[in-house]
């Protein structure tokens, strides 16, 4: 054996080692650079030449890919092709590209492709965002989400979910600043929005009262990982090759992860069909365990189909919301003309004798202007989630080759200085009397996407947004913390599953309504 060693040593020399490393990497760039003229023929999107090899145009992305992509659309346009790794990319950045992504080829492009990531919390793609294709059980699932939470009529039966958990965020606010104190609007509005949804879901509330209490501790920090773990954007799913060495540490959190989400779960579901009376209670989670087994789902709405859509539910509908209000209310810092102006409407409309009512909404139309605007600067969801084709398609006149991963923009497209006057201003007015609405058939804003994978939350995300902002700026005025001026408040966003502030917001708040209209709320005990 010790021959055999010292043989390949005489064999191959430093020198011819080097020598193989450049054919091959010579090879490479030629065959990248043969393949990107081949693209050229076929009249492929244009796109920055795949430099790098196995990387292509990886090294382009940085920390915020939707702005790099921004960035580029301006050299290349508003369809462009980039290879991320071994993975055939486009990116969509105009309302006419959208609308024919959307419109014509809305069937072609409904794949969804599976991040490593999300495979695990999705118990292997088995909620509706996550299924792969549009079949049978991805309309089930659709279907039973729309009928249990977000149905008008569903809306209406949890309305006193949203008007406890606001007025609770609203009692907090105010305990804050009674003592003087600043309040952290990031955990406030995130504790508010995980409350409305684990009510929803499973019937509980978990942050914000039981603090001291240890399973909702450990059920927040499971929650709070799996919103950081899912955002990152992973090598190894555009890299097969390096998917291996898990450069990023991700496999090895996503298991021990995987194991306490399975278990919090697990106990869930064996107390509930303990108890007796599962059908007296209204939440999502027993309607689910009450549905037939061959209820439009095969044998598959099973344990881990449960598990995976009360998951998505959380990761989906409770930092979106809370994200988009912070925002709003950071912009508004940044305003005070806009927060003054939606503080006379609210005055106008609701008076200094009760708090704002769901019913009040569609007077409230410079408030919806504000939400529209701050939707416009900070959709949650800058990329929309990823699509994908199985079949080759052309948009906008170019070839996109089946399994293309495909990205629409939404961040660029709402910052289309062709359709938005000064794109890059926070300026609620001009949405005032415009009849652009957030359902995603108006294409220069998108925040929900569109299409058949529409989000199905949007009416619940919506009115839960509209109603955390209107409550808060008729129960408060608000300004920074000693010693920050808004006018140099830090605006810089974090890329994750949302897009958040990258310093959470700090406000001090002070009432501007009787001292009643901020008592704590009596929870109802159950969801529904
Ligand atoms: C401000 C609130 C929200 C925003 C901005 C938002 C945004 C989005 C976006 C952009 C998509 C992807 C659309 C596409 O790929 O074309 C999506 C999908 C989805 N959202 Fe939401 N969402 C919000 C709230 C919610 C809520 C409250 C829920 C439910 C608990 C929810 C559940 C889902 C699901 C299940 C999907 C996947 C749909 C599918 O692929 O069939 N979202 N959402």
């Amino acid at each position: 054996m010790a021959d055999i060693v010292v043989k390949w040593s005489q064999l191959i020399t430093p020198i011819d080692l080097t020598l193989v490393l450049v054919l091959l990497l010579l090879m490479i760039v030629f065959h990248n650079f043969f393949r990107h003229s081949y693209y050229k023929k076929l009249k492929r999107a244009p796109g920055p030449f795949p430099l790098w090899p196995l990387l292509g145009n990886l090294p382009l992305l940085h920390k915020l890919p939707h702005q790099d992509f921004y960035n580029l659309s301006k050299t290349y346009g508003d369809i462009m092709e980039l290879k991320l790794g071994s993975i055939c990319t486009v990116i969509i950045s105009s309302p006419r590209l959208a609308k024919e992504v959307f419109n014509t080829h809305d069937q072609a492009f409904s794949f969804r492709p599976l991040p490593t990531t999300l495979n695990s919390f999705t118990y292997g793609g088995r909620s509706a965002g996550w299924t792969y294709k549009i079949d049978d059980y991805w309309q089930s699932l659709r279907k039973m989400e729309v009928l249990q939470l977000f149905s008008p009529k569903s809306l209406i039966a949890s309305k006193h979910v949203r008007d406890e958990e606001i007025s609770s965020l609203i009692h907090d606010v105010f305990e804050d600043c009674k003592e003087g104190e600043p309040t952290n609007m990031r955990t406030r509005l995130f504790d508010t929005s995980m409350n409305m949804m684990t009510r929803l879901l499973f019937g509980e509330r978990y942050f914000g009262l039981k603090l001291s209490d240890k399973k909702s501790e450990e059920f927040k920090d499971i929650i709070l990982k799996e919103l950081a773990i899912a955002g990152i954007f992973n090598i190894g799913d555009f890299v097969p090759l390096l998917r291996p060495f898990d450069l990023q540490g991700i496999t090895s959190q996503l298991k021990k992860l995987r194991l306490k989400i399975d278990q919090f779960f697990d106990e869930m579901i064996q107390d509930r069909l303990k108890q007796n009376g599962l059908n007296d209670s209204k939440d999502f989670l027993n309607a689910m365990l009450s549905l037939p087994k061959t209820h439009g789902f095969g044998d598959r709405l099973g344990d881990n189909t449960i598990k995976a859509i009360l998951n998505e539910s959380i990761l989906a509908g409770t930092d979106t919301t809370a994200t988009t209000t912070e925002w709003a209310i950071a912009e508004l810092l940044k305003h005070p003309q806009f927060a003054q102006k939606a503080q006379e409407e609210l005055d106008d409309v609701v008076g200094f004798e009760r708090v704002v009512d769901e019913s009040d909404l569609p007077q409230l139309k410079y408030l919806q202007a504000i939400v529209k605007e701050t939707f416009r600067l900070h959709p949650p969801a800058p990329l929309l989630l990823p699509h994908e084709n199985i079949e080759a398609r052309e948009v906008g006149g170019y070839h996109i080759p089946p399994k293309t991963l495909l990205y629409v923009n939404v961040w660029a497209i709402h910052r289309d200085s062709s359709i938005y006057e000064n794109p890059l201003e926070f300026n609620p007015k001009r949405f005032v009397g415009s009849n652009i609405e957030l359902k995603g058939k108006d294409f220069q804003l998108l925040p929900f996407g569109s299409g058949r994978r529409v989000c199905p939350g949007l009416p619940f995300g919506l009115i839960t947004v509209q109603m955390g902002l209107a409550r808060f700026l008729h129960s408060f005025t608000v300004r920074l913390p000693k010693g920050e001026s808004s006018q140099d408040m830090d605006m810089t966003e974090v890329f994750s599953i949302t897009t958040p502030k990258e310093i959470p917001l700090h406000v001090v708040a002070t009432a501007r309504l009787p001292l009643h209209l901020y008592v704590a709320p009596q929870f109802t005990t159950c969801g529904n």
